[in-house]
């Protein structure tokens, strides 16, 4: 689907950027001329038009003027409308004031609801308004359209002469003015397409393309493609090209939106149909991630109400990586989307920890299925092993085959929490069967009223939680028994001693927790007693909302479950804290790293996502995975028949070419396949290679180095081997370095990487090669590799 004209022609060659092969292709790799280090710090290419410097900075400068007038405009109607809705709040506030406490009478509802939902609508709105403030109109489209029924030659070079012309701004959200004409129009309206899909090629009746930068409400800076050969006299055209302007800046910590600089093939992957399975594929550094967060975004614009009411749920590897990309949906304006990490999809549960390989690929096998299929249906270690009572003066005694007998009868037809009831009128009828001595109905009464019954069906039925069941599999002779069949021996005491070291160390795995949840729909929710529900939010709490309180409420939709702390506790209490409750249900599901799914992540993805439309990013050649065919099936499972659709991405944006061609010559030996983006900038540097004997001093040095070259932030990339030595240097440079492991650098990026130790890189992950592939494609900027000596 990738179109090769797609990243936009830059006027790369008039500002003096030597562009080798074509003007307009993304493969023709961008190179400053003269080189020079081409860094977060260094991002203005040479001038070398016959203009003079001083000319071209009075022209930018009259541009900038024309510009921030318009942009004056917008913020001064932006005012008014911050207005109206502080009015509109304070008027539905005042509507549901009420002095009094205690009981409000039904005719009072109702005009609390229409408070609630005018207080909400009014502070949503000025939550996207406070996002989006900054930065608010990053664009400028002057068309020029042709007459009713009149079609464009695309031959012809001077299309545009003599057509009627037109200037659309596009921002973050559309605003109006008094007389209801469009000042701003959103980027994801159909309006704003031609923004991101003109080409030279095909310019959809743009003339000039311009980006507009801007520092809070001031623009500061201006970028052009012009996508015809020869300006109109009156539209002059400055800047270096805003997508190279975008790449060569300074990272950060967090990843940005690229809502001024989406590129035409990325834009058809955003605005696919949300219908069915859209695949986003291609090598790193491609855009993938950030595409399809902005696809999000897309679909909540385009269809609010199916996903807004439906949710839309974004699942990424690790905490690490919803950190990282948390701020692109609300600098884009949605802040209802939720965003988990593997290991945080169950509530309650919230997992980092790894399990070694091999005992990952044992639980995120299809084959624990079978285990967990018969803890769930198992007796409860320790509980009763037969019944004994008097019931009705008759003496009941009921051996452990008759018990499993009735275990099963109850679990035919219903899940094991829910089937306390069955198993109860089960037990009386085989109670009944042991003795039919009097009569029948008098037996079954004193049966329903037994003490001794209930005590019995206390211990013997309680109401199971899903951890506990997989807890119960710390007990080897336990695994082993109920793995007979599908697991070997050695996997069932590998799950058990891993059950151990978690209720030692008080923490679940990320593997465990498809285990979880895979069990909590095979018992069924625990049946608690339901608290009184809370409204929405209480009525004094809305009363007493402070202004800032009541821009939060604008804001709450975003809380993700945390990793609270879980001092005083033991650490089995820790592992059971919470209450796991059904699952939610999504209209879409998001997942980044798919080729990283276990088959039961897949399966537990499958189930919150059992009436969704799927967005799915992945590349096979960065896999840890280890059997991808039983990982495919799960995924074509969790998929259904939905119709599929894919979108490729060959265009690395993140890496300098020259650290992309290092880490190709990684993978191709071990990959030959592998998907080989395109790299389209060029530093001139290539990634410096050193050796070590003291790996402290060289990776201090390293980082010292990178500090003043680049501006932002700086990983180390550490195997385990070295992990605890450097551990030092994470937070030093006033926080920009991170001390990280191999395998969470998954999806993230930096302005520049140490690597150390590749090989022990390769040696100690069970992804090999292209774990290391991973890491060696981090780095924007600049890389530093450090080997052992
Ligand atoms: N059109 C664009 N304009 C500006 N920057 C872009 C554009 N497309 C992608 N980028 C930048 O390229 C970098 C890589 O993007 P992203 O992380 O989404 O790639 P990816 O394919 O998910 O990478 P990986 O699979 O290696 O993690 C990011 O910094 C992103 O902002």
């Amino acid at each position: 689907m990738a179109d090769p004209s797609a990243v936009p022609a830059e006027p790369a060659e008039r500002l003096g950027w030597t562009v080798p092969d074509s003007p307009l292709h993304p493969e023709a790799a961008l190179t400053p001329s003269p080189p020079e280090p081409t860094s977060a710090v260094a991002t203005t290419p040479a001038v070398t038009t016959a203009e003079s410097a001083t000319e071209i900075g009075t022209e930018i400068a009259d541009q900038i003027a024309i510009e921030q007038a318009h942009v004056d405009a917008v913020y001064a109607e932006l005012e008014s409308a911050s207005e109206r809705a502080a009015l509109v709040a304070a008027d539905g506030m005042a509507r549901g004031r009420t002095d009094r406490t205690g009981d409000i009478r039904d005719e009072e509802m109702s005009g609390l609801f229409e408070r609630d939902a005018l207080v909400f609508n009014a502070a949503r709105r000025q939550a996207a308004l406070d996002t989006q403030y900054e930065g608010l109109v990053f664009g400028r489209l002057d068309l020029a359209h042709p007459a009713p029924g009149a079609t464009i030659d695309s031959d012809d070079h001077d299309w545009w002469r003599g057509l009627e012309r037109e200037i659309r701004y596009i921002g973050r959200l559309g605003v109006r003015d008094g007389n209801y004409e469009p000042l701003v129009i959103d980027w994801r309206a159909p309006a704003a397409s031609a923004f991101y899909r003109a080409t030279p090629v095909q310019p959809h009746g743009v003339i000039r393309r311009r980006v507009l930068r801007s520092q809070g409400t001031t623009v500061v800076g201006i970028e052009d493609d012009l996508m015809v050969a020869d300006a109109p006299d009156d539209l002059v055209v400055v800047g270096d090209g805003a997508l190279l302007a975008a790449l060569t800046r300074t990272r950060g910590a967090r990843m940005r939106d690229i809502v001024a600089t989406i590129q035409r093939h990325q834009d058809e992957a955003i605005r696919a149909p949300s219908r069915g399975v859209t695949e986003i594929t291609g090598g790193p550094g491609t855009g993938k991630t950030v595409v399809a967060l902005h696809r999000a975004a897309y679909l909540l614009y385009a269809e609010r109400r199916r996903f807004e009411g439906g949710g839309i749920l974004v699942v990424g590897p690790s905490t690490a990586y919803t950190a990282y990309i948390e701020r692109v949906l609300p600098s884009l304006g949605e802040d209802s989307v939720t965003l988990r990490s593997l290991g945080d999809l169950v509530d309650a549960v919230s997992a980092t920890r790894h399990d070694r390989p091999e005992v990952a690929a044992v639980k995120g096998s299809l084959r624990v299925r079978r285990l967990l299929e018969r803890a769930a249906r198992a007796a409860v270690p320790g509980g009763p092993q037969s019944f004994r009572a008097f019931v009705g003066g008759q003496a009941i005694n009921l051996g452990a085959e008759a018990l499993a007998n009735v275990r099963g009868r109850a679990l035919s037809k219903h899940r094991r929490n829910a089937a306390v009831d069955a198993a109860r009128s089960h037990l009386a009828e085989a109670a009944w069967a042991s003795h039919r001595v009097g009569l029948r109905a008098d037996f079954m009464e004193a049966f329903e009223t037994s003490m001794a019954v209930d005590e019995f069906m206390a211990a013997w039925w309680p109401q199971l939680d899903p951890r506990e069941v997989l807890l119960w599999l710390a007990d080897t002779d336990l695994a082993y028994r109920l793995g007979r069949g599908s697991l070997t021996d050695d996997e069932s005491a590998a799950i058990a001693e891993s059950m151990r070291d978690g209720l030692a160390l008080g923490t679940w795995s990320v593997a465990d927790v498809a285990l979880i949840d895979d069990l909590a729909e095979r018992l069924g929710p625990v049946r608690h007693d339901v608290g009184e529900e809370r409204g929405f939010y209480e009525i004094d709490e809305l009363d007493s909302l402070s202004a800032n309180e009541f821009r939060e409420l604008g804001q709450r939709s975003v809380a993700a479950p945390t990793d609270g702390p879980s001092r005083g506790l033991e650490p089995r209490d820790t592992l059971l804290r919470g209450v796991i409750g059904e699952p939610a249900e999504y209209a879409h599901v998001l997942v980044d790293e798919a080729q990283d799914l276990s088959p039961m992540q897949w399966r537990m993805l499958g189930r919150v996502a059992e009436w969704a439309s799927w967005t799915v990013v992945g590349d096979a050649a960065q896999a840890s995975w280890g059997d991808a065919s039983e990982a495919a099936r799960a995924r074509d499972a969790a998929f259904g028949t939905s119709p599929r659709r894919h979108f490729h991405m060959d265009t690395n944006y993140r890496n300098a070419r020259e650290i992309f061609d290092y880490a190709r010559d990684v993978i191709l030996p071990v990959m030959p396949t592998a998907d080989i983006p395109n790299a389209v900038r060029e530093t001139g540097i290539q990634p410096a290679e050193r050796t070590f004997t003291d790996v402290v001093a060289a990776a201090r040095e390293a980082v010292a180095e990178l500090s003043i070259e680049v501006a932002g932030s700086i990983a180390v990339i550490t195997p385990l081997r070295h992990a605890d030595r450097l551990a030092g240097l994470d937070g030093t440079h006033d926080g920009r370095v991170q001390v990280i492991d191999p395998l969470s650098t998954k999806g993230l990026e930096y302005d520049a990487t140490v690597v150390i130790d590749p090989d022990a890189i390769v040696s100690e992950s069970p992804g090999g090669a292209r774990v290391l592939y991973v890491v060696l494609t981090r780095a924007a900027h600049r890389m530093t590799v450090l080997r052992p000596d």
